[in-house]
């Protein structure tokens, strides 16, 4: 008898995320805190970038903390960016910092995510988080993608130890600190990407699998182990001969959920999670800047 995978509900997920930041908000503030502030930076006239930071900017107000959208021409020169980075670090009103990606060519991602103060770097992608999130260190700011992505797949499982994952994209925004963030839950983990030649053979063993490479419909439903939980990460925007678009995966969902244990839409699976992490991580740079103050208050010194 064919199998039906469980539909895990990005959407409900994320609202339950949104509800424990706003009450996060409101503790915060009813204890002597400023509002909570999020700074985002958008370069550029790619639509969908413009529909996601402003959802980004709703979410946040809708939680109750603050929020300042920064809107620069594509053809911005780095240098520009780069100052408004700086004055944004040292405005003690700015909790967290993200620029959005994709950049146009001019703008080197590096130097920018490098330019974000760590304590303020609410997208988890300057080197010092990077590293503190392999180290598995108390206090990292973690990328919001993997870390909706670990909350989903703890819907389905309260202790993953011991299962196999595959994370299948080798990206710095998601492949990579997935990998790290499994690894810390002691799966045993491996990363496949484009030139991984036994990528079914590979898919087949998982227990959790992760795809993250922007191919749609990739991930036939014959790669997947039965029972697995499947969590599909691509959105790719297809024009019908209509004119309509609809979103796809990467996984093909119609064969996965046949076999899948459990298996994340697209839409409407990993998305919403990486707003509402997004809000989370800026709650917790208000929470550790507090703490911070306080601490200056009582005399006592505390290494950032
Ligand atoms: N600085 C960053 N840039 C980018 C990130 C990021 O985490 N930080 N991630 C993506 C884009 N992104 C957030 O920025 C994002 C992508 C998708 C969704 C979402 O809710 N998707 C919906 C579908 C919505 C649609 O496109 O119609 C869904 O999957 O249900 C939210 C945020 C790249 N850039």
């Amino acid at each position: 008898m064919p199998m039906s995978a469980r539909i895990i509900d990005g959407r409900a997920l994320a609202a339950e995320v949104r509800n424990e930041v706003a009450k996060g908000v409101a503790a915060l503030v009813a204890g002597g805190a400023a509002v909570p502030e999020l700074a985002v930076v958008l370069i550029g006239d790619d639509p969908a970038s413009h529909v996601y930071v402003s959802n980004k900017v709703r979410q946040t107000e809708a939680v109750g903390m603050r929020s300042r959208r920064f809107v620069l021409a594509a053809d911005t020169p780095e240098r520009l960016l780069l100052d408004l980075i700086e004055q944004l670090n040292r405005d003690p009103a700015v909790s967290g910092i993200l620029v959005q990606f994709p950049l146009p060519p001019q703008i080197d991602a590096a130097r920018v995510v490098t330019a974000i103060r760590p304590d303020k770097d609410v997208d988890g992608f300057n080197p010092l988080n990077v590293g503190r999130t392999a180290a598995g260190m108390e206090g990292a700011l973690v990328p919001c993608t993997p870390l909706g992505i670990l909350r989903l797949i703890k819907s389905v499982h309260d202790d993953i130890a011991g299962f196999g994952a595959l994370v299948v994209g080798a990206s710095n925004v998601v492949g990579r600190p997935m990998a790290r963030l499994l690894l810390q839950e002691m799966c045993t983990v491996s990363i496949a990407h484009v030139r991984t030649t036994d990528l079914e053979r590979r898919c087949r063993e998982a227990d959790i699998l992760v795809v993250a490479t922007g191919v749609p419909g990739l991930i036939r439903g014959h790669f997947i182990k039965p029972g697995a939980t499947v969590i599909d990460v691509g959105i790719t925007r297809i024009k019908s001969g209509s004119g309509a678009e609809r979103l796809v995966g990467d996984v093909a969902f119609d064969e996965a959920i046949e076999v899948a244990g459990a298996i994340t839409p697209v839409p409407g699976g990993v998305g919403p999670m990486t707003i509402a992490c997004l809000l989370a991580n800026t709650l917790g740079a208000a929470r550790m800047e507090a703490a911070r103050s306080k601490a200056k208050e009582a005399n006592v010194t505390t290494a950032v």
